[in-house]
């Protein structure tokens, strides 16, 4: 039999995955060593192999099969717009992609003006600005505390996750617009989900038990 192999997204998705995959029966006893800094863990009874990458690495390694299934969140298979199948929900890590800055900027977005947009999601804030609102805006590529942005004057807004919108508020900004809903979602190869199907079948059934 060969090796299924998982990318899991490190980050707050990944402990999370660990544990819904644990109640599974599929532990992997090295990569619970806070120390170790070995980057792939294999399970030989159960044929399967397990990482941890960057979250926005997840769907590269799916889409060319050197993941069978990964696990990250709708933002990210968003934005990478990789060939992937999306085949499940797992309901956590939720949160909202929105359009967010000061009150003042509410004005430009309904006037349709040229504004700048700062976010570490330029492709999703491309796609909503030009092809939902029709809108023409300057999207400016961030990595990150992307809420500086609209109050140093980098941009007028900006489109980010928001949870529980403590950093907006902490930072006098607000939803102005929501995107749309995330989660952490599995994806799995295209070749793989043929290939492999019972197998991959298998897990998503008995992951859909333990959720
Ligand atoms: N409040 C939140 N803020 C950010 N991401 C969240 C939140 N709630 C759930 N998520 C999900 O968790 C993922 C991000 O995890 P995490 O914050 O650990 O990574 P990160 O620090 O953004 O990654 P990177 O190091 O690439 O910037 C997001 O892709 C999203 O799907
Ligand atoms: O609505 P809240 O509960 O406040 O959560 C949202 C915040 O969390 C995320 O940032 P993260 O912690 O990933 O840091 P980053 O800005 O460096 O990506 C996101 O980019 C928001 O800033």
């Amino acid at each position: 039999m060969r090796y299924l192999t998982f990318a899991l997204a490190k980050g707050r998705l990944a402990k999370k995955t660990l544990t819904y995959l644990e109640k599974m029966g599929i532990e992997m006893e090295e990569m619970k060593d806070p120390d170790t800094r070995k980057l792939i863990f294999v399970n030989e009874d159960l044929r399967i192999k397990m990482f941890l990458s960057k979250a926005s690495d997840v769907p590269t390694y799916v889409e060319y099969g050197a993941a069978d299934i990964g696990v990250v969140g709708k933002d990210t298979i968003l934005e990478e717009g990789r060939k992937l199948y999306e085949v499940m929900d797992l309901g956590f890590g939720k949160c909202t992609m929105c359009v967010c800055g000061p009150e003042s900027a509410r004005e430009l977005l309904q006037h349709q003006q040229l504004i700048r947009v700062a976010s570490k999601y330029p492709n999703i804030a491309k796609d909503y600005f030009n092809n939902i609102k029709h809108q023409t805006v300057e999207v400016i590529k961030l990595h990150g505390s992307v809420e500086l942005a609209p109050i140093v004057g980098l941009a007028e807004v900006i489109v980010d996750i928001v949870e529980t919108g403590t950093t907006l508020k902490e930072n006098g900004l607000m939803v102005l617009e929501e995107i749309c809903p995330l989660s952490a979602r599995v994806v799995v190869n295209q070749v793989s989900m043929k290939m492999e199907n019972e197998r991959i079948t298998g897990i998503l059934n008995a992951l859909k038990k333990v959720m």
